[in-house]
């Protein structure tokens, strides 16, 4: 449904976005992840429409969204950061609107516009003026107009940001309810989205995608899988020397002082190797208090993803630039 191929976005002498690539499957609900700066804003407006890019394509159901911006438009719902809402509308006057901009014909809006309604939460505030509702609201009814008329994709920009802790569970279940029927990209810096609502990720760190896959793969792409936290008795050095009979550890760090008593180990390792660790260390005269294994979390992913260097992916292209409601006007 989505291909974006060596997607590349310099502004001036800033590369927001290099060499990226993903694709997204119809019905499925991608989530495009990374801290603030990362480039998600700048692929969602590509994406959309609505930014060209410096080179790559984009292709959304089947039309390049740069040689081909208005068939992408009818295709795709778009939630950016900041909807521009007509604020002194009614919703249903709101839905109604943009339904007739983005072509819905006479005879189907009613029932798209019942459909948007309903599945946003608005059926009892829709004779409500917009600017006369909360901001969780509001954002109800920026993602009813990015569904209203029916399209294929829907492309959401940090849609729970803002909302308060009920608002973005509301929300969550909307989004999951459109997927099936409609492939959904939405992005996030908030790991719980992703891990509450996406099928899979595409991590993005200084515009380049880090990772990508679904979040169970992602973890199993971390070299350091296990995690080891030791409380142990002995010389650091005597002990440090004994791990290098261990090459697969990695991050050997000590915690606290080397005059405590006991000594705090943090150590992470590829594999499983809990066994062999306590064997090495007890058959060493070292006495092992205690040792605590933990896997990976999608935190820990995050952190390692967006934090070491990364190699990128692929994708790139292209159009002109209007807020959703003037550029379905068009
Ligand atoms: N119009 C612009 N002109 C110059 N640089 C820009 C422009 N828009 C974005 N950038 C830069 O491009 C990079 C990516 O920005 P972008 O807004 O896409 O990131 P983001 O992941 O959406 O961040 P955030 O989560 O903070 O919204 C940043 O370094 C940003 O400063």
């Amino acid at each position: 449904m989505i291909q974006v191929e060596h997607l590349t976005k310099v502004y001036g002498t800033t590369a927001a976005l290099r060499d990226v690539s993903f694709t997204a499957a119809t019905g499925e609900i991608l989530g495009l992840l990374g801290p603030n700066g990362a480039g998600k804003t700048t692929t969602m407006r590509i994406l959309a429409g609505y930014l060209p890019a410096t080179s790559g394509t984009a292709v959304i159901a089947g039309h390049e969204v740069h040689t081909d911006p208005m068939a992408v438009r009818q295709r795709i719902g778009y939630l950016p950061e900041h909807p521009p809402l007509y604020t002194e509308m009614t919703v249903v006057g709101y839905l109604h609107f943009v339904a007739r901009i983005k072509g819905v014909s006479a005879g189907d809006r009613p029932q798209r516009v019942n459909f948007a309604l309903k599945s946003c939460g608005l059926l009892d505030c829709q004779h409500t003026i917009i600017r006369k509702l909360s901001k969780g609201y509001r954002q109800r009814v920026g993602i009813a107009q990015a569904i209203v008329h029916d399209p294929p994709a829907i492309i959401l920009d940090e849609p729970t940001v803002g909302l308060d802790p009920r608002q973005i569970i509301e929300v969550r279940h909307l989004i999951q309810t459109l997927a099936g029927q409609h492939t959904v990209i939405l992005s996030t810096h908030i790991l719980a989205e992703v891990s509450m609502t996406c099928d899979r990720a595409v991590i993005i760190n200084k515009g380049e995608v880090a990772g990508i896959g679904k979040l169970d793969e992602l973890m199993q792409q971390l070299s350091s899988s296990y995690t080891y936290d030791l409380e142990l008795v002995g010389d650091r050095q005597h002990i440090q020397t004994l791990l290098t009979q261990m090459p697969q550890l990695q991050n050997v760090n000590w915690l606290g002082t080397p005059d405590q008593p006991r000594q705090q180990l943090h150590i992470s390792s590829p594999e499983e190797i809990g066994a062999d660790l306590a064997t090495l260390l007890i058959q060493n005269g070292i006495q092992l208090y205690e040792m605590r294994r933990s896997h990976a979390n999608l935190e820990d992913v995050f952190l390692k993803l967006t934090t070491d260097d990364v190699a990128p992916a692929a994708a790139a292209p292209t159009p002109a630039e209007p807020p959703i409601v003037e550029d379905a006007d068009a």
